[in-house]
């Protein structure tokens, strides 16, 4: 049956791992068992494979096995075939019957979740879902006592979703493949699994997933990216950093096998008994697990039709029809059982006579070499799966007719209808006309066509072989491992929290930049916060104690408009840049504009009608205005319907109201801008920097910046900018009078002291929730950014001073209000409880 070369050697080592193994075990006495070939296409697609690599396969042995003896006497019959066993003892029927077969399968293959039983859905949902992450868990103890370093993880199947997350946390460098042999439904269908999310993330922890069919990758991005909200592009998903790669494996099966089969003697043989059987008929096959996907009900309403529009027939056809047993403790498998045997009753009772009857359905699975005999003599195959991964019959009636040259009626809904799609007569299997008009052409198809389309479909079988398949998918994943090295070396690290708060709190004359939007906001998933913009009401404390440090200088460099500024920032002692940095002020202050005098801003009003446009009829996208620039955001609108509506914006936009006009136009994550030429925050934070060292008559240079934002890419200049400085290690106040353009009349002075002298390890940048960018450093979300200005505000008194109940913090001002002492003072205190750990919860 299988044959595994016992030597260790020098082909890589593989752990294919998935729910069953290529052997089920059937008790045949105490300690004793017979292992018997398992169902299905997985295992025998994957038996093509095992060969090229120094295979073990994991799994599910078949049967329940609660004895110690009896255990170890199993596990030590399946070592010899290389195999190892995952006792599933206890959690079996609900993983497998249960959460994969009830939910998970219908819902892969667009049959919906089962709306049966709805009064106790939840609770038989919850335990299903427990056992399933369960089962998951105890294969994964099965691969850590097993696998060693180098080894590659090869994960098969929905059964195993939770598998690759499990495996990466256990140990991040284990190399995780995971392959989905059914098909990924359409997004729609998807979004119905209540645990929709935690699945996808669990297996896009692997480094490479792999589906039959371009189909099946298409509707998997499209569904990250609606229910993660990640970007799906031609690589995969970039997802937490890193990008996995999805690709299109299509399986194959061993072709040489079946037709070194179909020439052994004792099938030759098979064929001849069977030929006597059915002569002066032609033989149309079916072959199929009795499964609800495999449309087996269609296929007997299509042949009934067949029948009753074709009387010439009606006795020189045979259906021969293989129904193997399947899933049968599923409810739903045992209805489909009595409804397909009602309808043998009733065709082969209109039809049939006393010698002969036009279906042959057999509830049994048969042995390999009969099913190639079979093959072999079927002058018809006929596969009318609802929905199918891939459709290995297909591939393997192919291979056997090298003689016949039989016609392959094919349903279009499986992986293979794209695969052998040119030599198949392709049909819809929920269209009985079309599939009874099907089997009439292909009884009556002339030998020359039938020639060629085999050719076509032999040509295919014969290349595209599961060794092929395996052995692509593995080069596919260790050169995307490779390729994940190099991008992970390319990866800023994250900021090193405890090093900035040292620095800052060493250094005498510190500058914090803040971007706003994502950085400093609250926590928002919702279209009406996004419109009103607050900051995150956990940092007013902190705020104002840095705002009030005078050895600190905190600016705001925002986007957003002058007005969302006041309103968030009006209170505190700090500095803020609108639109980044065409107006700038002190909140002690007036507003200065930087906006060049003759600025032409006579495309606003056409560009606003098209973004209005575009408004209107994408539903939750919204326009966001200021003076210089405006924004039409698609966040919260269908990702994917909002970056086609994007483009077609961008073509409106290019050709009427912004192609002769001086404005920049950028394409962000879920947004286009509109903005007059001008400001980059790059450039305008020297010329902020100039004001800022004027108005506040420094005299000690600026030794210590943290910068951080979420910031787009044409901004992120602002990072670079002070990696310049720190080379030359000098600003002049030059930098302000360079502002020419400026109206504002104020008199300039020229400093002629050293603004910046800013050390390599004094500057931070930090981009928010980035991976690609040119900051030195890494924040995973604004919430981190928060946690560190909460440090940074207690840092001084922490790291400097020694300090006890009696000493506490007295306002530097008398603007400073009650609030600020109280929560500076709590601080404190629970700095004392805690020790000197710098961990603040608050
Ligand atoms: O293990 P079972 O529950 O008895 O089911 C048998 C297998 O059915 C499914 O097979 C799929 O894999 C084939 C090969 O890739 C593909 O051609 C076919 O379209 C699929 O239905 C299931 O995905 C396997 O896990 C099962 O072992
Ligand atoms: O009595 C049988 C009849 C068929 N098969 C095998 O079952 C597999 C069915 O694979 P397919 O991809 O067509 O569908 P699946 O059952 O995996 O959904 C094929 O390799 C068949 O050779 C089998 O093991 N026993």
């Amino acid at each position: 049956m299988m044959h595994y070369d016992d030597a260790r050697s020098e082909r890589p080592r593989l752990l294919v791992v998935a729910n069953r193994l290529p052997v089920s075990a059937k008790r045949t006495g105490e300690n004793s068992w017979s292992l018997e070939m398992s169902p299905g296409g997985l295992v025998s697609g994957l038996l093509g494979v095992t060969s090229q690599f120094d295979t073990k396969w994991v799994g599910w042995p078949g049967v329940d096995v609660y004895n110690e003896v009896e255990k170890n006497a199993l596990t030590k019959s399946l070592a010899e075939m290389k195999c190892i066993p995952v006792f599933l003892n206890g959690v079996f029927d609900q993983y497998y019957n249960g959460y994969c077969n009830g939910i998970l399968w219908p819902i892969l293959h667009h049959m919906g979740l089962p709306q049966e039983d709805q009064h106790d859905t939840n609770q038989t949902f919850e335990t299903q879902y427990d056992a399933y992450k369960k089962a998951n868990r105890m294969f994964l103890d099965v691969i850590i006592q097993n696998y060693e370093e180098g080894d590659t993880v090869w994960c098969h199947d929905y059964h195993l979703m939770f598998l690759p997350q499990y495996l990466k946390e256990h140990n991040n460098k284990i190399k995780v493949g995971w392959f989905l042999h059914s098909p990924f439904p359409s997004s729609e269908v998807y979004k119905t699994l209540p645990s929709r999310s935690e699945l996808l993330r669990a297996v896009l922890t692997a480094d490479l997933l792999g589906f039959h069919t371009y189909d099946f990758v298409r509707h998997f991005l499209s569904t990250c990216t609606r229910i993660l909200g990640v970007e799906g592009t031609h690589e995969g998903v970039v997802y937490q950093g890193r990008v996995t790669r999805v690709a299109v494996f299509p399986i194959g099966i061993d072709p040489d096998r079946f037709i070194r089969t179909c020439k052994l003697p004792e099938v030759t043989q098979q064929m001849t008994v069977l030929k006597e059987r059915f002569a002066g008929k032609k033989v149309i096959l079916g072959v199929d697990r009795l499964d609800m996907i495999k449309g087996i009900p269609q296929k007997y309403l299509a042949f009934e039709k067949f029948l009753e529009e074709n009387p010439y027939w009606r006795d020189k056809v045979v259906l021969v029809q293989i129904a193997v047993p399947t899933r049968n403790d599923v409810p739903e498998y045992r209805k489909l059982k009595s409804q397909v045997h009602g309808l043998v009753g009733r065709i082969n009772g209109r039809f049939g006579s006393v010698s002969s009857l036009p279906i042959h359905h057999l509830d049994c699975s048969v042995d390999f070499n009969y099913l190639c005999a079979l093959y072999a003599i079927a002058d018809v195959m006929l596969v009318t799966s609802l929905r199918d991964g891939m459709n290995l019959v297909s591939y393997e009636f192919v291979a056997c007719q090298e003689a016949k040259k039989g016609v392959l009626v094919l349903s279009e809904f499986a992986g293979a209808g794209q695969s052998l799609g040119v030599g198949a007569l392709l049909v819809n299997p929920w269209d009985v006309t079309e599939v009874s008009s099907a089997i009439k052409e292909a009884l009556n198809m002339p030998a020359e066509e039938r020639e060629t389309r085999h050719k076509f479909n032999f040509q295919y079988v014969y290349t595209h072989s599961a060794k092929k398949w395996g052995s692509d998918f593995m080069s596919e994943l260790n050169g995307t491992i490779a390729e994940s090295e190099m991008q992970i070396r390319n990866i800023p690290h994250g900021l090193p929290q405890q090093d900035v708060i040292q620095r800052y709190s060493q250094s005498n004359n510190r500058l914090i930049i803040l971007g706003f939007c994502g950085t400093l906001t609250e926590q928002n998933n919702s279209l009406s916060k996004e419109m009103d913009l607050k900051l995150n009401p956990e940092l007013k404390g902190t705020l104002k104690a840095l705002c009030n440090d005078p050895k600190t200088t905190v600016v705001v460099l925002s986007r957003s408009d002058k007005n969302i500024l006041d309103k968030n920032f009006g209170e505190y002692n700090i500095w803020l840049a609108a639109e980044n940095g065409m107006f700038e002020k002190h909140t002690t202050g007036e507003w200065v504009t930087y906006m060049p005098q003759n600025m032409n801003l006579d495309w606003v009003d056409s560009v606003k009608n098209v973004f209005k446009y575009f408004t209107d009829r994408t539903p939750r996208s919204f326009v966001k205005s200021s003076e210089t620039s405006l924004v039409w955001n698609y966040e919260y609108a269908d990702v994917e319907f909002g970056r086609a509506q994007a483009r077609d914006l961008l073509q409106y936009l290019w050709a009427g109201p912004i192609s002769n006009a001086s404005v920049d136009v950028v394409r962000g994550n879920h947004s286009v801008e509109v903005h007059a030429i001008g400001e980059t925050k790059g450039a305008a934070i020297g010329r902020i920097l100039g004001e800022i060292v004027y108005r506040k008559s420094m005299t000690t240079p600026i030794d210590f910046v943290f910068c951080s934002g979420y910031f787009l890419e044409k901004d992120e200049d602002i990072y670079t900018f002070f990696e310049s400085k720190i080379l030359s290690s000098k600003l002049s106040h030059e930098t302000r009078s360079k502002s020419s353009s400026c109206n504002n009349s104020r008199k300039k002075k020229k400093i002629s002291m050293n603004v910046l002298d800013l050390k390599k390890e004094n500057y931070f940048s930090a981009a928010t929730g980035q991976a690609r960018t040119k900051a030195r450093y890494v924040i995973d979300s604004s919430l981190d950014v928060v946690d560190l200005l909460h440090k940074l505000a207690v840092a001084d008194t922490t790291m400097t001073d020694s300090f006890s109940d009696s000493e506490l913090y007295e306002p530097r001002n008398e603007n400073e209000n009650a609030n600020l002492k109280r929560w500076i003072n709590s601080v404190r205190r629970r700095k004392m409880e805690i020790g000197d750990t710098g961990q603040i919860g608050m």
